[in-house]
């Protein structure tokens, strides 16, 4: 199952390497982290990514074993940014030319870069930015401006402090006609002694949730006043400005200036399945040795795990941390299929691939968000122990449902998608994810053939029942939406119906997905089984919960639903003696997973009890302050009778 979730024996072997690298390294302490103020917080940072840099210099290390090296490092950092998008938007957008020039800067770190794209005042509406940059014929220059304050960068992780240049998207002014919202290379501080040059205002914003957490990074605000940069560093691979003073558009479709968002929200997946999994083996292996009630004769009691609420509320995130793995690594596939086809002039799958990267990453981090709270409180008290590792990965994860496009904003977009599709269904056939709704007359018309609970282990019927919700939801956002005269008006009055058509459509991406999989051929004995019976877990669970969605559209009747739930309940005592194995197999170290409940050893109660004395109020028996403001309260001579 290592090798499953893994993907390859060589990545498993490779990651397993990298993870045990950074836990032996005891530069790459983290326990102490959510005890540290900001600047000793930031700091240890720093220190934390320039080792990791020294590592994968000295040890010669691959592009894929540095990604593995500092996702093991576990501490949000400006390498996130320059690595995750500062170079893969100049690889994407940028010429040849530029290209050239930049990455070998960027790759050998003689650069540090950011994304620099979210204002003060607009976020989502990337069309709605304010910052310019007008091109002077005269100098062949750019000039970036900042001209109001919430035309003021806000948010770019690593812009704060670390940066020495930004990737800059501002309003295009070319002989005084906007031209929309391009990327420019900005250096932001001197390469000497890192001061901010000449007409930049550059700072952090400030305190984020959580201790810890995200604090590690600095994201950053950033004003410009008139600052002049050479025209040859907006990318031009898009559209090119001429020394002349001419905006050219060249055959590559504009929304490719968007390509970076569609490339880190595809890396969003996987990771969602990498932070849902740690939080999951956590609340498994404590759910293991925790026990409560239940105790005969004086043995012991149960193990909170045995519980069926504790396993109705474990087990589907488990199936989800491992559905999310594979629709991730599909994502991955058709990414990289997109990326060929641009680089060949084939912008055909362009609109699908923003339409599954968007809606995939919406779903699978709000469900990741969730889930982590849920884990925390399937640990009880204990989960809220900053030593149980959940509430500083809760912090660090949530803004995943905000950052790279907000989580329904982004499920906006999907409908978009589909409604088109639908509304081209009688001259157009669908493909990719959507082919389904080729079949829609059919999907419109059969209804669920379950009769018996054994009846839902069949993946044709559960495929059939994510398609025809999805369809008919979709179908139905249709008809509503031609009643309209405005088809925006329409749009902004269905938005909440829209959305959720969208969530039926990627949760059937991911369900298909999943048993794509399974049809893989896959090495090891009962690993295939286990996975099987995961997969149903997942299907049926989003079922159960959304069983108001499948009833409504009237391709189930309450009937075939409650047997949905009763063949879930079975599946939750097949999951069981395998709880254990199945987070095991995400082969997280002890120093990643950063907790005390999720210990491999389960020896969870004695480092519990040691990991209370370390606390800096333990360092004394009677605390600082007790002189000053208890003792006196104790001693007070009190007159009044009633006190
Ligand atoms: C090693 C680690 C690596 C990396 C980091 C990993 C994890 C992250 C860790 C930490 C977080 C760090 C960084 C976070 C960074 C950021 O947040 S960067 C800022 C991200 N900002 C957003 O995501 C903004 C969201 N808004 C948008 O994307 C868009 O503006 C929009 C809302 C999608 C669209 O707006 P609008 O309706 O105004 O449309 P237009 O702009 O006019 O576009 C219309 C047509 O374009 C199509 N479209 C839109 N987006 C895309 C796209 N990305 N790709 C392709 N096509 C796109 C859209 O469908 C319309 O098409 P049409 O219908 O055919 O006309
Ligand atoms: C930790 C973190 C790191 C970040 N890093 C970067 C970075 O490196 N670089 C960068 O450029 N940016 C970065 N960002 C910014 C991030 O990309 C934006 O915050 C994000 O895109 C959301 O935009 P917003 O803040 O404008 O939200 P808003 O759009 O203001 O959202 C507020 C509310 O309005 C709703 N809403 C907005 N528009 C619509 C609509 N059309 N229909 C219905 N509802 C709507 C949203 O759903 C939400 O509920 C980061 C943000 C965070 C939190």
């Amino acid at each position: 199952m290592k090798v499953a979730w893994a993907g390859s024996r060589e990545t498993l072997e490779l990651s397993d390497r990298m993870a045990k690298l950074v836990a032996n390294d005891p530069v790459f302490e983290k326990f102490t982290r959510p005890m540290l103020g900001r600047k000793e917080l930031f700091k240890n940072t720093l220190r934390k990514a320039a080792h990791g840099w020294k590592l994968i210099v000295d040890l010669r290390l691959t592009e894929e074993e540095a990604k593995w090296l500092r996702l093991y490092i576990d501490e949000p950092a400006y390498t996130d940014l320059h690595w995750g998008m500062f170079i893969p938007a100049i690889e994407g957008q940028g010429t040849e030319e530029q290209k050239k020039k930049w990455l070998p800067l960027a790759q050998k770190m003689k650069i540090i870069g950011c994304y620099a794209q979210t204002e003060l005042g607009h976020g989502s509406n990337v069309q709605g930015l304010e910052t310019t940059a007008t091109f002077d014929p005269q100098a062949d220059e750019f000039v970036i401006h900042s001209p109001t304050l919430t035309s003021s960068k806000w948010w770019p992780g690593g812009l704060g402090k670390a940066s020495t240049h930004a990737l800059v998207y501002a309003r295009l002014i070319v002989g005084g006609e906007f031209h929309g919202v391009h990327g420019f290379i900005v250096q932001l501080r001197s390469l000497e002694d890192h001061s901010p040059l000449p007409g930049i205002t550059v700072g952090d914003i400030g305190l984020k949730f959580g201790n810890g957490a995200y604090n590690t990074m600095d994201n950053g605000v950033l004003r410009f006043d008139h600052v002049r940069i050479p025209r040859n560093q907006m990318l031009m691979r898009v559209s090119q400005v001429t020394k002349e003073g001419k905006y050219m558009q060249s055959d590559v479709p504009r929304q490719l200036i968007y390509g970076t968002m569609v490339y880190v929200r595809q890396t969003i997946v996987v990771d969602a399945s990498k932070a849902l999994s740690r939080a999951v083996c956590i609340a498994t292996r404590y759910s293991a040795v925790r026990r409560q009630f239940g105790s005969r004769n004086g043995g012991p009691e149960t193990q909170v795990i045995d519980y069926k609420t504790q396993q109705s509320r474990l087990f589907p995130l488990l199936a989800s941390a491992y559905a999310f793995r594979f629709v991730g690594e599909w994502l991955k596939w058709l990414y990289m299929d997109v990326k060929q086809r641009l680089e060949a002039n084939d912008f055909s799958t362009l609109p699908e691939a923003h339409a599954c990267t968007a809606g995939l990453k919406s779903l699978t981090t709000t469900a990741t968000a969730d889930g982590i709270e849920e884990c925390r409180k399937l640990c009880g008290g204990h989960g809220y122990l900053v030593s149980s590792g959940l509430p500083e990965l809760f912090a660090v994860y949530i803004p995943a449902c905000t950052y790279e496009g907000d989580n329904v904003v982004l499920l906006l977009q999907v409908a978009r998608f589909i409604v088109k599709t639908v509304s081209e269904l009688g001259y157009k056939q669908p493909v990719g994810t959507t082919a389904y709704m080729g079949r829609v007359a059919t999907l419109m018309q059969n209804n669920c053939a379950v009769r018996t609970a054994e009846d839902w282990l069949n993946p044709g019927a559960i495929v059939e029942a994510f398609e025809a919700r999805a369809a008919r939801m979709a179908v139905a956002c249709g008809r509503q939406l031609a009643k309209f005269e405005n088809p925006e008006e329409g749009f902004a009055e269905l938005a909440s119906d829209l959305v959720e058509a969208s969530v039926a459509h990627c949760q059937l991406i991911v369900v298909s997905k999943f048993i794509e999989k399974l049809q893989q051929d896959i090495p090891g004995k009962g690993v295939k089984q286990s996975l099987e019976i995961l997969c149903y877990v997942y299907a049926l669970f989003l079922l159960h919960k959304h069983q108001g969605d499948f009833l409504a559209v009237g391709y189930l009747t309450p009937k075939q639903a409650l047997l949905a739930n009763d063949q879930l309940r079975t599946l939750y005592s097949k999951v069981r003696p395998n709880a254990i194995a199945l987070v095991d197999s995400f082969n997280y170290t002890d120093h990643y997973l950063g907790s005390i409940l999720g210990r491999y050893d389960g020896n969870v109660y004695p480092k519990l009890y040691e990991a209370a004395w370390e606390d800096p109020l333990n360092d004394s028996d009677v605390a600082d302050g007790f002189h000053q403001y208890v003792q006196p309260i104790l001693k007070q001579k009190l007159h009044s009778a009633k006190l």
